[in-house]
Order: C-alpha cells, then structure tokens, then sequence
C-alpha cells in the first residue's frame, strides 16, 4: 500500500486495513479548487494536517463545500519536496482516543501544495494567481510565534525585514514579506477581499498578523515600492481583515509507535522526516480527537461554511476569553506544570505523569483552586466543563506520545500568558488573595530548579531549547544542588523580571514562596519528591 494518487486506487485493500477514505471524486475538487479557490493555508505543519485538513476533509465527504485546500510553505521547503508531493498531497490522520482505539483516515482534502519562495518562480507564479483570484475567501496561518517576528527585543526591525523593506515586494525573503507581496498582486487585480486568519497559538494573533503585515505596507509605501492605495486597502476592514482566533487540538510530533503501526498495516514508504531546519514532519499525522476552533467573524469576502465542520465562530470579546481561560487557567498552565516536573522527575509522558498521584493532584489544584476562580466564562465553552475534560480525558489520554521535553520548549516566553493573568486577577480582586495561591509558585519554583539541567536524580539532563536558556543560565551559574547558600541572590533579578512573569513576583508578594520551595528542592536528590509531597501530600 502506497500512500498516492496510484496507491489510492486499491481502494479495497486499504478499506479492509481499517481505513477512511476520502469519499468524494478528488480530481472534480481539485478541478474546483484550482478554478475557484476559497482557501489557501500558509505553513504545512502537523497541525495543519490534523486539524484544518480534516476539517474540510469532512466537509468535502459531507458535500457541504465543493472546494478543498491550497497549502503553501514558506519557511521549510523539505515539507513539501520530500513529504508533500511523493504523496500526491494526501496524507494519513491517526486519531488517538482516549478508549485506546485509533481511527485512521487519508486526508485527500489538501489539492495543492507549494513552497513559497519567489525563487522558485514556477511555484511562486502559482501562488499568486491562486491570491489573485476573486473567489479566494480567507488565508490561514499556523507559522509558529515567532513567525510573526518583525522587531528584535530592542524594538528595532530584524535586519531580514529591514532588507525586505528596501528592496520592495518583488523579491523578498521573509515570511511575511513574501505573504505580503502575493496580496500586493492581489490588490493589483482587483483590490479584492480576503480574510487573513492567523491560527498560531498565541495572544491576540489577528494583532500579531496585522501589525507585521502592515509594516510592509506602511514600508513599502513610503518608499514608493508599491502603487498608492496599497496600504489603505491593507487597512480597509472592507478589503482586509485579521480576524482573531484560539486553536485547540494536542498534535504530538510524528511518533514511532504510529509509524510501525502503520507500517504493519502494509503501508510502504513511509518515515519521519527531521529536516534541516529541524521540522519534525511525515505524510502521517498524530493527534487527539478533541478540538477547539474559535474564529472572530469578520470575513469580507464570505467564508467557507466551516461552522458546519465544527469550528466557532464570535465576536472578537469571545475570542480572546476563551483564548484566556485555555491557554491562561484551564490547558497550558497545567501542561508547563507538568513538563517542568515531568523533566525534573526523568518522565518521556505527559500521560504518565497522571498516573503519579502527587502530580496528578498538583494538575487538578493548579486547574480548580487557583486558575478557575480567575478564569472568565466566554459563554461559548463552559471552563469547568472544558477543565474537567483536560484533567480527565486529554492529558490523562495513555495513547498519545506528547513529552514533557516537547512542552518545555521556550518556557520562558510562556510564563506570562499562561500565570501572569491569574496572578493579576487575584491582586486585582476583593474576593481572592495572592496569599492562597500555593501551586503556581512552587510551578515557578519547579522551573528554576529545572533551569540547572540535573534531575531529581542528580543526573544532568539537556534543557529544551528557549531563546533566555544562555541569559538564565549565566545568571543560575552559581547555584548547585545541595548548596542553598547564595541561591536567592542568583534568583531574584529573575523573579524580579516581569517579562517572564506578567508581574513582578517580589512586588506581587509571590517570591518569598518561590525561594522557600526553590531552596526545599535544592537540598540534593530526591528533594524535588519531598517538596512535591510537603506541598501536595
Ligand atoms: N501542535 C499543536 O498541538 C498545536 C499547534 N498550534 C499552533 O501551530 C503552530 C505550528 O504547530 P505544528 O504545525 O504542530 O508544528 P510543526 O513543527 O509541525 O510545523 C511548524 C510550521 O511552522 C513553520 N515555521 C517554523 N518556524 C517558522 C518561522 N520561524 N517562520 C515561519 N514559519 C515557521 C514550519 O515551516 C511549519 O510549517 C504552533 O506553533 C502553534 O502556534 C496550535 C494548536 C495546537
Ligand atoms: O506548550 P505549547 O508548546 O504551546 O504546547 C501546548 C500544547 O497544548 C496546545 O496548546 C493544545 O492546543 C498545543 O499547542 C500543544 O499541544
């Protein structure tokens, strides 16, 4: 069983291995599509494959649209050259649910995939008449954080960007300078309508779009690199919106029991791929079953009927509630809680760390008694409802390989948004005192000790990357376990740094707490367990 156009057509065999098929005529759709495209994806990542994919996957079974995907990659060419296209753009949706039972699906619902790069002229001639098309509705987006970079930590523009700017919408090399001149040959055409829809994982993400997008208009303007009215047409909510989004479905990177599973179905050909630029990517896909797609309603060009996949759409207010209760009370708090302890305490799963009781009870005090009582109600989804499932069903789920070492990744950049809100909401409120909250700070605590490399055990361990490790270290150098002396100095201009935090822990009257459980977990092996069981037990 090959995974392609030709191996697709032994539809019998692969039905008899428990697959689900594409149930539509996939050459009328791509016909569709390429004549009148709707949707176009920027970055063909895992979650890409997993969540919006399938999505139209079962809108396409369902006949609710006729129209199917674009992919377009513009930052690891290797996805597409050596995943993407020896499979004709079809791919493999393992969903691992919580029963233990996994539904295995061939996504055909992506048509055409393309590197974006205007160096690959052919390819790029492609993309924009794809963008130049009137019937194209919206662009989404899922290029990580820091794909939306324009400014250094100064403030100052990234000198990629600043090239990009001088040199005008014909030949640039950044992300979103090339996004950027596919929609100048948009506005070129016709000043058509498109929805530009980021679906990153972070705070406000339509703002993050916006304003890197907008750089570029505003830059090339004032140099005169484009005709006039390019950046009016950027900013006219009738002709361009940045609509708001919160995503929400766990996709581990492709995992090696997935694979062998698959291959002992009889699938051929089949690998991860880890690329150059250390993308972990393969024509299958890993994923839970549960997911959130919250979307702020602003499309000026209509949409397609994505509501009826599943996906929900609001008002901006909505959007970002529920983006906080997720990623600020009610998910990510309670994953960094268990990467960090999971490194420390030698864990390779999440899933695993539910079975220890202390830090099974640490995620459920994290989540009930100190994030839910500030969480707000979107309305939409009811928080402790959507808690429970968390504690539940999808951390707990034994089926998916999701790592704590995974989850550790840049845990300085995710501090802020995922306790400083809840810290705020106590200081701020009448009914709550900072005073109670005991999980959070000992989470902080458990980071700073994860900082020094050595587990509970003793043994140094490598730290997951995160772009303050070399900053946090130099000033963590002193410190060793068994040696609480001195411990305190070393710490306090990082507790002090509400960058990190969202606050400042020593004005928040949170970092007495931290050093008292900073100091317990430093008094050598196994002082990690003892902190946990004083604190929890
Ligand atoms: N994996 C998950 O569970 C979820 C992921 N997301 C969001 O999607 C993003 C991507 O996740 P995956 O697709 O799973 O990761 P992935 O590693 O499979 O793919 C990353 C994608 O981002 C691109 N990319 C990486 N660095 C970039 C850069 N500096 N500039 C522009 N593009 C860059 C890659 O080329 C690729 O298309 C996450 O950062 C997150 O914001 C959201 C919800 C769940
Ligand atoms: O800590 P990260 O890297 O944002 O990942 C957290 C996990 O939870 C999620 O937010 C679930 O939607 C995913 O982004 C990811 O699987």
């Amino acid at each position: 069983m090959k995974l392609n156009r030709e191996g697709l057509r032994s539809a019998e065999e692969w039905k008899a291995a428990g697959y689900m098929l594409p149930q539509y005529d996939r050459e009328a759709i791509y016909r569709n599509t390429m004549g009148n495209p709707r949707w176009i994806h920027f970055g063909a990542g895992n979650i890409f494959r997993a969540f919006q994919a399938n999505i139209m996957q079962r809108l396409l079974n369902r006949e609710v649209c006729d129209t199917g995907l674009i992919a377009a990659e513009g930052y690891d060419a290797e996805i597409i050259d050596r995943v993407n296209k020896p499979c004709d753009d079809y791919s493999i949706l393992a969903t691992l649910k919580a029963d233990g039972s996994i539904e295995k699906t061939v996504i055909g619902s992506v048509l055409q995939s393309y590197v974006l790069d205007p160096e690959r002229k052919e390819e790029f001639g492609q993309l924009k008449k794809v963008l130049c098309n009137p019937s194209l509705q919206m662009a989404s987006f899922t290029i990580t954080e820091k794909g939306y970079n324009v400014y250094d930590k100064q403030g100052e523009l990234l000198p990629g960007i600043r090239t990009d700017l001088e040199h005008g919408p014909e030949n640039p090399k950044s992300y979103i300078g090339k996004v950027v001149s596919l929609i100048y040959a948009r506005f070129l055409a016709g000043s058509f309508p498109l929805a530009l829809v980021s679906m990153d994982n972070c705070s406000r993400n339509g703002e993050r779009l916006s304003e890197a997008v907008l750089v570029f208009g505003e830059g090339w303007e004032e140099r005169g690199l484009v005709q006039n009215g390019f950046l009016d047409y950027l900013k006219d909510p009738r002709k361009i919106t940045f609509p708001w989004s919160m995503i929400d479905k766990i996709t581990p990177r492709p995992d090696e029991t997935v694979l062998r599973m698959l291959k002992a179905d009889g699938l051929e050909d089949l690998d991860i791929v880890v690329t150059a630029k250390h993308t972990y990517t393969a024509p299958f896909v890993n994923a839970e079953e549960c997911e959130y797609l919250v979307i702020e309603d602003r499309f000026p060009n209509g949409r397609p009927p994505l509501e009826k996949g599943g996906v929900i759409f609001t008002d901006r207010a909505t959007v970002e509630k529920v983006e906080k209760m997720k990623v600020g009370a009610c998910l990510n708090p309670i994953h960094t809680a268990l990467a960090v302890f999971g490194c420390l305490l030698g864990y390779r799963k999440i899933s695993d760390e539910m079975k220890q009781p202390l830090l099974k009870k640490l995620a459920a005090r994290l989540g009930y008694d100190e994030g839910l009582p500030a969480a707000v109600n979107p309305g939409i989804i009811e928080p402790a409802k959507f808690l429970k499932e968390v504690l539940t069903v999808r951390i707990p789920n034994p089926f998916m390989p999701d790592t704590p070492q995974r989850i550790a990744t840049d845990t300085s950049q995710k501090l802020a948004a995922r306790f400083g809100g809840t810290i705020r909401t106590y200081l701020a409120s009448e009914s709550l005192s900072v005073s109670e909250l005991r999980i959070i700070p000992l989470v902080f605590a458990g980071w700073l000790r994860y900082l020094l490399g050595v587990d509970d055990g003793g043994k140094p361990f490598p730290l997951s990357p995160d772009p303050m490790q070399e900053e946090l270290a130099e000033q963590l150098k002193e410190i060793r376990l068994g040696q609480i002396s001195g411990a305190e100095d070393a710490v306090r201009p990082i507790l002090k740094n509400d960058r990190i935090f969202g606050v400042d822990l020593y004005q928040a009257g949170l970092a007495a707490k931290v050093l008292d459980n900073f100091k317990e977990m430093l008094h050598g092996p196994g002082a990690v367990q003892a902190c946990l069981e004083q604190e929890l037990g």
